[in-house]
Formats: structure tokens, C-alpha cells, sequence
């Protein structure tokens, strides 16, 4: 599976290198079963075990009882009386493929001499196990698991959680039952839990200053800083559910007082529980039927009061499996708690007693693990991009790392506040997260590892724009953000602009992408650069663009490319100071077609032997085109701050023209529905601007077409819209989710509107339609839930040309194939 694993060690090398598996996986278990603080993400950890396995494998004779394949990880650590299980509790074998798990399956069919097997399949709750010992129904004893046989008595916090009941419902009950399950924190309460932390954190410092302040020596000035970090270490921020379930149940609440002890309660109670499991389980002879399958038994469990997931679903074979592994592969995080994987169990007991188990794991169940989304990393620097609104972001650049199927190495901090409450160093370990389509984030250090002799420095954030250079600061008072205020001339900003004019949203000019940007406002050669400002955009000749030269920067972060060879060095000044050999491109000039003769006479008598490249003319080609594109696409060029191209189109379309829009009152702009007064103020705030009246009047100056035609103007506008709206789906509320063949996600909206009808993001009561393309997740579930008619694209299609009558005569909620979704069972 992993790379570092290697079958055809000699016996001297892999007894080497055995001993040092161990060694590590050992200290991984310590640091994660007892401190609750891992070391190394479960990937790592994970392919330390199959290493370790596959040794083993090759290497017989170093399979000893106490290797960690042999045991069940952990231990009853300190603070807690220990209890031994009454069964011995088992970890789980797992399985990274689906030919892995169909692999199993045959074996396990094969052992059983039977054709299929019937499984029981759960989602692998990412938590922590926990065993219930109830007799007669009332609980006497909840236990960790530990070691497996020995376990820490965690009664007390057990009898704070609300999902585990001091006595079974109903009656019948055996006279010994060990149910097992999982503890864990949904997803929502974890990020209560946090927000809680950053309270207690900001209450921790209020009262250091009003101490501060109330000593009559204060002759020192409040080290707002130090305290922070105190505070921080006090309350720090929970990296993941998974690690705040653990230390949460296992806490010694006792000892706790005032704002931990208001902590920790919060920590207990926002614990839940899934039962998944018996241990044993004794009953009076004759009272009782036989249990034949595990999922009885969770029948049993239900009827007893006992949380069961939803999610656990009873197949046929394994083929059932797979679809239950596909099905959460994509809604993995539609779901109420975080899950790492999909377990299949047999579910006659019979069966399970025929397979039995080794010292470690059932063989009648198997864990399939989907990839990791946590993994660490070296954070190697912090840097600060500036971007186009002028806000200054801290960045992490990191070691690059595999996670959630691509290689990431830099991620957002958004700004100083974060980078001090996550705590981490230049030069920490740190958790990078990835999870489905959300951009990578760093959870924190790897705390553990704080000590291990790498270089550490204290993020500083810099005082003045790394761009040019201006003192940063807060737009607003009480703003964390801070932000470069040269919003006209600094190179950041304004290659920003020009990059967004480009854009899809904008004026959908294709060459004008961020090279280009950066190209014509802060070009190597010549120095002077085309643009200081976007104001001269449509004056652009070819001659001015062919003699540039230019640095390749990071669309994410502005920063320089380093130099890798393809292009020409530039040696650089970079915004610490220090120099750099980057590379550079020159995007605009290509070599003219000339034989060796030719090329010596234009050398000689001083011709140049370049010429203006496709792009140097596509681009003027281009922008020239663009000069009469829709009016919503020049207001979006304009950057107003708020008007993306939502506003911008219900501004043109009531407008007409830009004399109107900036000939409007504070009243009329905000009057217009979709624009409201915040747009209206920065729009006003915007017109104000002595260099962003230039840039319109440069740009209509060249040609820039700022009406629609024959649009009749807003007093007209006004007048037709006491007639109320028009169009096939005038007054109806559509929401598009999911993918369409024929519509992008831009396009559905824009159909709607064009309808006369209104596209909303999220799915309400007020809803009239909900159109569902592929993919769909939690809004097309929502409809459902409120019994809202949903749509295919067919269907989508004849209502924008017909409105709702064109809808007569099909069935509202489409076919009926799909009745076993996810909720179905
Ligand atoms: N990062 C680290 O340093 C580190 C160290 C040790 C363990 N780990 C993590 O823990 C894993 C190994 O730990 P493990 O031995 O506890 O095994 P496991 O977590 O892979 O599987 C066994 C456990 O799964 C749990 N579980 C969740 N849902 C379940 C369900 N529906 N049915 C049955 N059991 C369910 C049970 O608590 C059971 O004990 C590793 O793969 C890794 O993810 C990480
Ligand atoms: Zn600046």
C-alpha cells in the first residue's frame, strides 16, 4: 500500500526496522489513547501499521504477542479507577480499496461456505469506544476501552450525557449486558464548543485588564500579548471533534473550578452516543428469545432507549457495502458527525461465533477507510499577500503535502487574530485539513512535537503593505483586518483590479488573466508601466505591449514564482528586502520567421527581431470588443466595492446608463430591488473619488459604451413597475442546485431572471420551485422535507419558456427511480 513498505528486507534489516516501527507506534498510541494530543495525523499512523504488518508478514518469527498488530491500542491512563471488561473489547482490521474489501468479503464467504454473506453496514463514527454494563437494567459501570481487557471507569461523566440512560426503558431486560458504542461530538456542537473557548478566552483577558488597571502600580502597560497567549493556553481551540470527545470524556471533573469547570461541563454535555455492539450478555434462562442477528440486537437496544445511528444499513452481500461507500465517499460531510470510514459487520451471530476472533480484531467485521483529510506538515514560513480590495492575509506556505487527492502547500490564515488563536510558529508541525471541495485550512500545532528541535520563530505581522510599502491599517474601527489604504496606485491592488476586469464575472476577457495583469501594471522592462492605473486600459496599443517583461506571480498570494527553469531569471527584489532569482516570461512577443541570412541583416542594420506575439493582439482585439459589451459588465470592471454581478445587473436594468446611476440620489439607488442601501453607499462613496470619476471618464472617452440601447430609463422603469413584474415567471421564487448539462451555475440564474422570476441560494418556505441536477446535497433534501415541487432540468426547461402552466400534465416530483437514497432505508 504505502511506499516505505519493502517485503524483501534482509532479516537483519527488518528486525532494524521493526524495533523502530514499534517504538513509534507505541509513542502514536501513547500520545493518542492517553493524552489525547496525537502526534502524527491517523494516516501517518495508519501506514506505520501496514508497514509493521507487512513485515511481520514476510518476517514470521518477529511476530511476537506483544507487537502492536497483536494488541488492541491503548491503556487505562492516569486519574481514573481501571475495570476490567467483562468481554474483552476489540479494535477493528481495516481495508484502504474496495478490492481490498471484496478480497474479504471472499474470504470470510469462503470460510462460512456460503455464496453471500449478509452484512450489517455502519458508518464508522469518528469517536471514541465506550462499554455500558447495565444489569437488570440500570447502568453500574461506563468504561474506555484501554488495553481492551482493562478500561478506565469514566461513570461520573457517563452520567452527564444526556443519550446514555441511567436505566433501560421498557422491560425484559437481561440480567448482564456490555453494550458497546461510540462517543463522539457532532460536527455543530464542536463549533459551539470552540466558539465557547474563544469566550472564555476574551472574559479571561477582560478580567486581566480590569486587574491590571485597578493596581494602583500599574506603572507597567498591559502586555496585551502575553495575556493573550496565557488565555490562549488556558481555553485553547479544540483541533477536532474526534480529540474533544476524547479528552472531554475523560476528564476529571472534580477537580475543576469556576470558568474550566463551566468548560468542561459544556465539553461532557455536548457528548453523544451511537451504540454499535454487545459484549456479554447474560440472561435468565427461559425469559428470553435467542438473539440471531446483530441487528436485533440493536432492535433490542432501540426499544431500550438506546441511540442507534440512522445511517446503519442491512445488505443483501457486499455489493450493498460498496454502494454505502460510495454514497457517503460524496455526502461524507452531509452528515451530523465526522466519519473516517464505512464498518461491515456479519450480522448473524451465529456466524460471527464460527469466525471468531485474533488478539486484536473480530474476522467477522472489517473497517473500510476512506483517504485522509487530516494530515501534518512543516510550516516553513508565513507570508502576507495583498489583495485586490487591499486587505493584507497572512498565508502559510508549508511542505508540500498529499491530502484529500491533491498536493497542497500554502493555505489562508485571513489575518493576524487567526494566525494567534490557532497558536501556531514558523517552523511548528502543523494539521492541514482539507476537506471536499473547502479550501485547505491548518487546524493548529502539533503539540506534541513543540519540542523537537526544528527552528521556531513568532509570526510578526508587518506594519507597512509588502507591496509599496504604505503603513497598513483597520478601514473601520474595531476592524481585525488590516488593509493597505494605496488603493490607487499600489501594484497589488491595481493588479488585482485589472485581473477582475478580465474575469468571467467581468468583462470575460480570456487573455486577461493574472499574468497579463501583473504584466501591464508592474512589467520587468520597460520600467515605466503601461498601466499605473486601470484608467488607461482601452487605450492599449500592441507597440506598448511587446517589449515587456514580466515576473510570474502566485495567483493565490502575488508573491514571485521562484525560478524553476522554464523562463528567463530575473533577479528580484522580494518584500522582506532580501533579493531573488525568479522566473520571467515575456507574454507578449514571439521571434519573427527568418532564415539565417535575413536574421543577420536585421541583427546588422538594428530591425528587431521580434514581433507582437497572438496574445498582444487577441488582447487588443479583445478589449476593443469589449468596449460594447452589457452595461453589468462594465459596472463590475468598475470594482465597486458590493457590486458583483448580481447588483450590477439590477442596477443596468433599471438604470440604463452610467451618467444615471451616478446622476442618482442615495434614495433611488437604494430603492432598487437587489440593491438596498449599503450598495447605494458605496456607490455614492465610490463616484466621490476624484482617480475613479477619471478612470469612467477615460473609458468612455475610448469608447466604452456605458447605456443600453433603447433602454427606456429609470423614470420609465419606475412607471412599469407600478404594473408589477412581467415575464413567464413573473413573482415565483426558483432555486437551482446541483449540476445541469445545459445551464453552468451562472446561466440557471441568469435564465430565471431573464423569466422574470427570482433566483434564490438557499431553499425556503417561500420557494415556488426547486430545480435538482446531479449531485444535489442538503437543499434538494430540504425540498423535500417541505414538500416543495421539484424539477428536473426537463421540466426546468419548459417552465423558464411557459411559466408554471407548462409544467401541467408531468408528474411534479419527476420519476420514482431513486426511491433508495440515502434516508430511504
Ligand atoms: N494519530 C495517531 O497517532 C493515532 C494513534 C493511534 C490510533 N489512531 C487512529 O485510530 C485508529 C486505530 O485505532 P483503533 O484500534 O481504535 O481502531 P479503529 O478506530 O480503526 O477501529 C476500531 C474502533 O472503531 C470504533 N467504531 C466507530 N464506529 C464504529 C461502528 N459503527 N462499529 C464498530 N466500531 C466502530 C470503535 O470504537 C472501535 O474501537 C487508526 O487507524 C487511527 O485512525 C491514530
Ligand atoms: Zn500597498
Amino acid at each position: 500500500m504505502t511506499d516505505t513498505e519493502n517485503p524483501v528486507l534482509d532479516e537483519a534489516a527488518a528486525q532494524r526496522r521493526w524495533a523502530e516501527l514499534v517504538a513509534l507506534v507505541e509513542a502514536d498510541q501513547r500520545a493518542y489513547y492517553e493524552d489525547d494530543a496525537p502526534r502524527v495525523s491517523d494516516a501517518e499512523y495508519d501506514a506505520r501499521m501496514h508497514e509493521l504488518q507487512a513485515i511481520e508478514a514476510a518476517h514470521p518469527a518477529l511476530v511476537t504477542p506483544e507487537s502492536p498488530t497483536q494488541r488492541v491500542g491503548g491503556a487505562a491512563a492516569g486519574g481514573f479507577a481501571t475495570v476490567e471488561h467483562v468481554e474483552r473489547m476489540l479494535s477493528l482490521d481495516n481495508v484502504f480499496s474496495v478490492e481490498e474489501l471484496r478480497a474479504w468479503d471472499a474470504r470470510v464467504a469462503r470460510d462460512l461456505g456460503a455464496e453471500h454473506v449478509g452484512y450489517l453496514s455502519e458508518v464508522k463514527i469518528d469517536g471514541l469506544a465506550i462499554a455500558l454494563l447495565y444489569e437488570k437494567g440500570r447502568l453500574v459501570r461506563a468504561a474506555t476501552r484501554g488495553d481492551g481487557r482493562t478500561g478506565e471507569d469514566v461513570t461520573q461523566n457517563a452520567l452527564r450525557i444526556a443519550d446514555i440512560p441511567r436505566r433501560l426503558a421498557g422491560d425484559g431486560h437481561p440480567d448482564l449486558v456490555e453494550i458497546r458504542g461510540e462517543v463522539f461530538i457532532p460536527v455543530a456542537a464542536f463549533e459551539r464548543l470552540n466558539d465557547l473557548q474563544a469566550q472564555l478566552r476574551e472574559r479571561v483577558l477582560t478580567e486581566a485588564r480590569t486587574r491590571h488597571g485597578g493596581r494602583a502600580a500599574a506603572a507597567r502597560p498591559f502586555d496585551e500579548e502575553r495575556a493573550r497567549v496565557a488565555a490562549l493556553r488556558r481555553f485553547p481551540q479544540f483541533a477536532n471533534p474526534r480529540n474533544a470527545a476524547a479528552g472531554g470524556l475523560r476528564q476529571l471533573l472534580d477537580k475543576k473550578e469556576g470558568m474550566e469547570l463551566e468548560a468542561g461541563l459544556a465539553r461532557v454535555e455536548s457528548l453523544r452516543l451511537y451504540v454499535h455492539g454487545i459484549g456479554a450478555l447474560q440472561w435468565t434462562a427461559g425469559e428470553h428469545t435467542e438473539l440471531a442477528r446483530q441487528s436485533e440486537a440493536y432492535e433490542h437496544f432501540a426499544r431500550w432507549g438506546l441511540p442507534v445511528s440512522p445511517h446503519n444499513r442491512v445488505v443483501g452481500g457486499v455489493d450493498g457495502v460498496v454502494e454505502m461507500i460510495e454514497h457517503f465517499g460524496v455526502h461524507r460531510h452531509d452528515i451530523e458527525h465526522e466519519l473516517d470510514g464505512i464498518v461491515v459487520k456479519v450480522d448473524a451471530l451465529d456466524d460471527q461465533r464460527r469466525l471468531g476472533a485474533t488478539s486484536r480484531a473480530p474476522r467477522w467485521a472489517i473497517a473500510y477507510k476512506y483517504p485522509p483529510e487530516e494530515v501534518t506538515t512543516r510550516l516553513l514560513a508565513i507570508q502576507v499577500g495583498v489583495g485586490r480590495t487591499g486587505r493584507a492575509t497572512p498565508y502559510a506556505v508549508m511542505e508540500p503535502v498529499l491530502v484529500a487527492g491533491s498536493t497542497v502547500r500554502q493555505a489562508t490564515l485571513h489575518n493576524q487574530d487567526v494566525v494567534r488563536a490557532k497558536g501556531v510558529r514558523i517552523g511548528d508541525m502543523v494539521v492541514l485539513r482539507k476537506a471536499g471541495d473547502v479550501i485547505p485550512e491548518i487546524l493548529g500545532p502539533v503539540t506534541a512535537l513543540a519540542d523537537d528541535g526544528y527552528p521556531r520563530e513568532e509570526f510578526v505581522m508587518p506594519e507597512r503593505c509588502p507591496e509599496c510599502g504604505t503603513p497598513l491599517r483597520p478601514m473601520k474601527e474595531g476592524d481585525v483586518d488590516l488593509r493597505c489604504p494605496n488603493a490607487e496606485t499600489c501594484p497589488a491592488q491595481v493588479r488585482g483590479r485589472v485581473e477582475h476586469i478580465g474575469s468571467r464575472g467581468g468583462l470575460d476577457v480570456e487573455v486577461l488573466g493574472e499574468v497579463t495583469a501583473a504584466a501591464l501594471t508592474q512589467p520587468l522592462e520597460p520600467a515605466e508601466p503601461p498601466l499605473r492605473t486601470e484608467a488607461g486600459l482601452f487605450d492599449l496599443r500592441v507597440e506598448q505591449l511587446v517589449p515587456i517583461r514580466v515576473v510570474v506571480r502566485d495567483s493565490e498570494t502575488g508573491l514571485p514564482r521562484e525560478y524553476d527553469g522554464t523562463g528567463e531569471a530575473a533577479e528580484i527584489t522580494m518584500p522582506d528586502g532580501s533579493t531573488a532569482t525568479v522566473k520571467s516570461v515575456w507574454p507578449f512577443r514571439k521571434k519573427r520567421k527568418l532564415s539565417r541570412a535575413e536574421e543577420r541583416a536585421a541583427i546588422e542594420s538594428g530591425e528587431p527581431l521580434f514581433e507582437a506575439s497572438t496574445n498582444a493582439t487577441k488582447l487588443v482585439d479583445e478589449l476593443e470588443l469589449a468596449k460594447t459589451k452589457d452595461l453589468w459588465r462594465i459596472l463590475v470592471s468598475l470594482n465597486i466595492r458590493h457590486v458583483g454581478p448580481v447588483a450590477a445587473r439590477a442596477l443596468a436594468g433599471w438604470f440604463g446608463s452610467l451618467d444615471a446611476v451616478r446622476a442618482a440620489s442615495r434614495e433611488e439607488l437604494a430603492a432598487v430591488e437587489g440593491v438596498g442601501p449599503i450598495i447605494a453607499d458605496a456607490l455614492l462613496a465610490w463616484f466621490d473619488v476624484e482617480w475613479h470619476r477619471e478612470i469612467v471618464d477615460r473609458w468612455q472617452a475610448a469608447g466604452v459604451r456605458t447605456w443600453i440601447p433603447e433602454h427606456p430609463g429609470p423614470a420609465a422603469m419606475a412607471a412599469q413597475a407600478d404594473e408589477g413584474p412581467t415575464g413567464p415567471l413573473a413573482g415565483l421564487t426558483v432555486v437551482v442546485t446541483g449540476s445541469l448539462e445545459g445551464y453552468s451555475r451562472d446561466g440557471a440564474k441568469e435564465a430565471v431572471i431573464g423569466a422574470g422570476g427570482k433566483s434564490a441560494g438557499s431553499v425556503s418556505k417561500k420557494t415556488d420551485y426547486v430545480v435538482v441536477g446531479e449531485n444535489a446535497g442538503s437543499k434538494a433534501a430540504k425540498a423535500e422535507e417541505l414538500g416543495l415541487p421539484i424539477l428536473d432540468e426537463a421540466a426546468f426547461t419548459r417552465l423558464l419558456a411557459g411559466g408554471p402552466a407548462a409544467l401541467e400534465g408531468s408528474t411534479p416530483d419527476g420519476t420514482d427511480d431513486d426511491a433508495d437514497g440515502p434516508g430511504a432505508d
